[in-house]
């Protein structure tokens, strides 16, 4: 495996990948690499906010809503592919999230899993709240069918304390239960990208809330998206 884990690693967490996701829409991974190999992911997202890559939280999706967003989003972040030199370890964190999307859904029991055809994703953002209450309005990833099926984030913050904030708020749809999760060190977080997981990140006062998100997409909602986008483009 090129992330570095033995094999039984992935089939031991697959199981319950699948099972939260089909049951709850969200699924939460604690000690998802150890602490030793997510101690150096920490070191590389740290040099790369010291050498000042971390942009102001620009807008990521072409639609409108997302730049009226803009004003209430306190996150900065860089987008990274893992192959750059000092990314390294962010790279065996991205092909071990692959791997085990990949299994999941080519997965016997994959459930609502097995409805897509997951053949692509989005690079890894990097993001950082730089706290004094910095955070994210409660929003929808996915609202109107770009793709994007599964949201896949892996927190890496040392020592969290519910004073520190930054909390990851989830409002599973047609459920009255929130979901509060905290962005703890070497903790994976998946959950369905579309409108049944609106969320929203509470304020951070930490110093620095730092996560790696990436977003898998469906084959054919990213198809159809693409030729209703370039036909709207044409027609214009
Ligand atoms: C750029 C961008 C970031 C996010 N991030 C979160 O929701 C925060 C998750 C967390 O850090 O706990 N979501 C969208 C739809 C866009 Br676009
Ligand atoms: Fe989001």
């Amino acid at each position: 495996e090129e992330s570095g884990l033995s094999p039984t690693w992935i089939t031991d967490i697959l199981p319950s990948v699948i099972q939260d996701l089909n049951r709850y829409g969200v699924c939460v991974v604690d000690n998802f690499l150890g602490s030793d190999k997510a101690q150096p992911i920490l070191q590389e997202v740290e040099a790369l906010h010291v050498r000042g890559l971390f942009e102001d939280g620009q807008v990521v999706s072409p639609n409108v809503q997302d730049q009226a967003r803009g004003i209430i989003r306190g996150d900065k972040i860089t987008w990274v592919t893992g192959n750059e030199p000092q990314c390294a370890n962010i790279r065996r964190l991205v092909s071990a999230v692959d791997s085990i999307i990949a299994k999941a859904n080519h997965h016997q029991d994959a459930g609502q899993l097995a409805k897509y055809s997951i053949t692509w994703r989005s690079r890894a953002m990097v993001a950082c709240y730089p706290g004094q209450g910095a955070r994210y309005v409660k929003h929808v990833d996915n609202p109107d069918g770009d793709g994007r099926c599964i949201t896949a984030i892996y927190y890496i913050n040392k020592d969290w304390t519910p004073e520190g904030g930054g909390v990851l708020r989830i409002y599973p749809e047609g459920n009255s239960q929130v979901a509060e999760i905290e962005p703890l060190f070497d903790r994976m977080l998946f959950f369905w990208s579309d409108r049944r997981n609106p969320h929203e990140v509470l304020p951070a006062n930490v110093t620095s809330r730092y996560a790696i998100t990436l977003w898998y997409y469906d084959q054919k909602e990213r198809e159809e998206y693409l030729s209703r986008a370039s036909a709207s483009t044409a027609s214009t």
